[in-house]
């Protein structure tokens, strides 16, 4: 049985239920559950606090977990980095982790050197100080690292930054280049055998991600315009092209990036598409 850990609270608990379950998995209906077996998929899923989970899965206790990518970059064992390694990013949960200090100063990263800096993060933070080749004290905290300036015990700080909205309510700026850029992503252990029920999890959970990100785009096309319309929308292999009753007229089908759809969509008015549709698509298989 396929034993997955999945975040229990916080930003990331949340959505990562609701892509398993989307991606056709039973999960839990009490949030104070911390396991669920799911015999149909023979799969057990483990509700466990975000940071704790990649050490379940570096240790080999669990085969696989959702976690942040900066919460698993944070879990390394060593000085090279994480003992857990990512099969997929799911596109939610997006951060940046970043250094910051009292709005006023233009700080730069040599500003650092010597400092106190707290964060909930250590061995990230600190792997990223000894890369830079800094030495500064880092205070372990576990949360609410914005306040810490104020209350004394800290010059700067290194924290998850989402909207930017606590940064500003403490009246602290970010500086330096982002120390990760993270969201959400599936990890197991480094270097461990990918084993077809980890492939099977990993390609429904691609299938619900690649949903999330793409359209179903169907319009009308003239035939004479259809080259055209086809390297507008090329699809992932080929678009389909159906006959219509009128045999000047071609129907067109393609998937196209959610991000794109609508520039596609005037593109395809501009050169003479009709009718052109765009569909949720809820779940693949690529
Ligand atoms: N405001 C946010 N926007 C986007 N992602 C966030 C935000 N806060 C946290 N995260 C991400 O969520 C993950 C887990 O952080 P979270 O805050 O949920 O855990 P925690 O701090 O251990 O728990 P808690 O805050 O409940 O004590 C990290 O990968 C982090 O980057
Ligand atoms: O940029 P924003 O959108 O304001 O989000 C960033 C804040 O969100 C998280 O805090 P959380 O609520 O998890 O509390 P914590 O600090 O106790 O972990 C993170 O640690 C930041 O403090
Ligand atoms: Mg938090």
């Amino acid at each position: 049985m396929l034993r997955v850990a999945v975040p229990n609270k916080g930003a990331l608990a949340e959505r990562a239920s609701a892509m398993l379950t989307e991606a056709g998995y039973r999960q839990r209906h009490e949030p104070r559950d911390l396991t669920v077996l799911d015999p149909n998929n023979d799969v057990e899923f483990f509700f466990l606090r975000p940071k704790d989970i990649a050490i379940y899965v570096a240790s080999g206790d669990l085969d696989l977990g959702i976690t942040g990518r900066d919460l698993a970059a944070d879990s390394g064992a060593d000085d090279n980095g994480s003992s857990v390694e990512e099969l997929l990013a799911l596109g939610f949960g997006g951060s940046t982790f970043r250094y910051a200090g009292p709005k006023g100063t233009d700080w730069q990263i040599s500003d650092l050197e010597g400092k106190r800096l707290a964060t909930a993060y250590p061995k990230l933070v600190n792997r990223d100080l000894k890369a830079k080749g800094i030495s500064a004290q880092v205070i372990r905290l576990d949360g609410a690292v914005e306040i810490s300036i104020q209350l004394g015990v800290a010059d700067l700080i290194a924290d998850v930054v989402g909207s930017g909205r606590t940064l500003r309510q403490h009246d602290l700026v970010p500086f330096g280049e982002p120390i990760c850029e993270s969201e959400a992503v599936l990890v197991h252990r480094t270097g461990s055998d990918l084993t077809a029920a980890k492939k099977q999890l990993t390609a429904r959970l691609q299938g619900v991600v690649f949903a999330q990100q793409y359209l179903m785009l169907d319009y009308d096309c003239p035939r004479s315009l259809l080259d055209k319309a086809i390297s507008l929308t090329p699809g992932l292999e080929s678009p389909t092209v159906a006959p219509l009753a009128d045999d000047n007229w071609v129907a067109v089908r393609a998937m196209v990036s959610r991000k794109e759809a609508n520039q596609v969509m005037d593109e395809l008015a501009a050169i003479g598409a009709k009718a052109v549709l765009a569909s949720d698509i809820r779940f693949c298989r690529l």
